[in-house]
């Protein structure tokens, strides 16, 4: 796939150079912990040290619904999906809140929602229709989408992505709503990690414990289908807003431009970037350790470390944008915290 194959690996030199300028800043040496090791990786990212300080983020929301949800693996009704994108249109929904405290800009994404929704011509936040279908078919009966439909769905997400750029955005979210996508999540999980469904599947937005017990039956017998190319998995289990998201991390990884994780799905997402283009492992940053236990397996296999530690487990994009200032002051700090100079101390006693 083209989109791989435009991303660069991290500059192990810059991110030396950002090591090296920490050791001579006005601080003892290491007193700034894993905001250091972030400077670092940010450097590494860029390419260049110090890198840049990202103060034009934007959260992605990618939304669409899932065939899986008719076999009773959450609580809600699908259209839920509908009646949040209308929220975050509006401006009223969690991930605005928070992006109005680090100062993010929102974007909506539709690639799959089911049922109708309506969004006025002035809301806060405009939708971009980019439906590939609407929502996947029934990921127990036999594949959710063909390798084209995923395709396209990822295409979407990078092209709402560099149009974020273009934009003048430079640091990526990538959030989503979709109800039963927990589900979804953790069939990719599972699909591309082997691990036991038993570990990977949560309890998404609140199931009973008979009805999860059904669920990771369930995504047991998909995940054993999924072939071993990423985009194929990605289309017999997963979901429209993981190839959007997919896509963004894509295309924010080919420009050097961090990628802040949220939740369960996104982190499926990333895993499945990262196998189409191991590279863009370097841009990822995640935002926090959510609750979902699928979510901790991808964060082990990715190696990557979380900022924060919260047990969210809402999604939209939520847990990025929270870590957003920490990635800001990381960057920050390499460009002006003054030099030891004459404060370095001796070698003498
Ligand atoms: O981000 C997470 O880790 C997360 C964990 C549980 C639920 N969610 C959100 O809740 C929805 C999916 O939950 P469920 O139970 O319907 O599969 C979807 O809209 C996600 O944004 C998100
Ligand atoms: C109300 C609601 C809001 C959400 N935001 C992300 N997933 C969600 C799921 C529900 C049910």
């Amino acid at each position: 796939m083209a989109l791989a194959a435009e991303v660069p690996r991290g500059d192990p030199a810059a991110g030396r150079a950002a090591h090296d300028r920490h050791a001579q800043l006005r601080k003892p040496p290491n007193s700034l912990g894993d905001l250091e090791s972030l400077g670092v990786a940010l450097a590494a990212s860029a390419g260049h040290s110090p890198p840049p300080i990202p103060l034009s983020p934007v959260v992605l929301v990618a939304a669409a619904d899932h065939g899986v949800h008719a076999r009773g693996v959450t609580p809600w009704p699908q259209t839920i999906t509908a009646r949040m994108l209308e929220t975050i249109c509006a401006g009223g929904a969690t991930v605005n809140a928070l992006a109005r405290g680090v100062g993010a800009r929102v974007r909506v994404l539709d690639v799959g929602v089911a049922t109708p929704y309506t969004v006025p011509d002035r809301a806060p936040v405009a939708v971009r229709r980019a439906p590939v279908r609407a929502g996947t078919r029934d990921l127990s009966t036999g594949p959710a989408l063909t390798v084209g439909e995923a395709a396209s769905a990822m295409r979407a997400g990078a092209a709402e992505t560099r149009a974020a750029l273009d934009a003048g955005a430079d640091l990526v979210v990538p959030g989503e709503m979709g109800i039963a996508n927990t589900t979804a999540a953790a069939a990719l999980i599972v699909a591309r990690t082997g691990v036991p469904a038993v570990e990977a599947t949560g309890h998404g937005t609140g199931i009973d414990e008979a009805t999860w017990r059904a669920k990771v039956a369930l995504v047991e017998t998909a995940a054993a289908r999924a072939p071993a190319e990423p985009l194929a998995a990605l289309a017999e289990v997963g979901g429209l807003e993981h190839a959007a998201m997919a896509g963004a991390v894509l295309a924010a990884a080919a420009r050097r431009v961090p990628v802040v994780l949220d939740g369960v799905s996104s982190l499926a997402a990333a895993l499945v970037a990262v196998d189409l283009a191991p590279a863009s492992r370097d841009h990822l940053f995640a935002g926090h350790r959510p609750h979902e236990p699928g979510a901790r397996i991808v964060l082990e296999r990715l190696g990557l470390p979380s900022l924060l530690d919260l047990e969210l487990r809402l999604g939209e994009g939520t847990g990025g944008v929270l870590a957003v200032p920490l990635v800001q002051a990381a960057a920050r700090v390499l460009h002006e915290v003054d030099e030891l100079g004459e404060l370095a101390p001796s070698s003498e006693p």
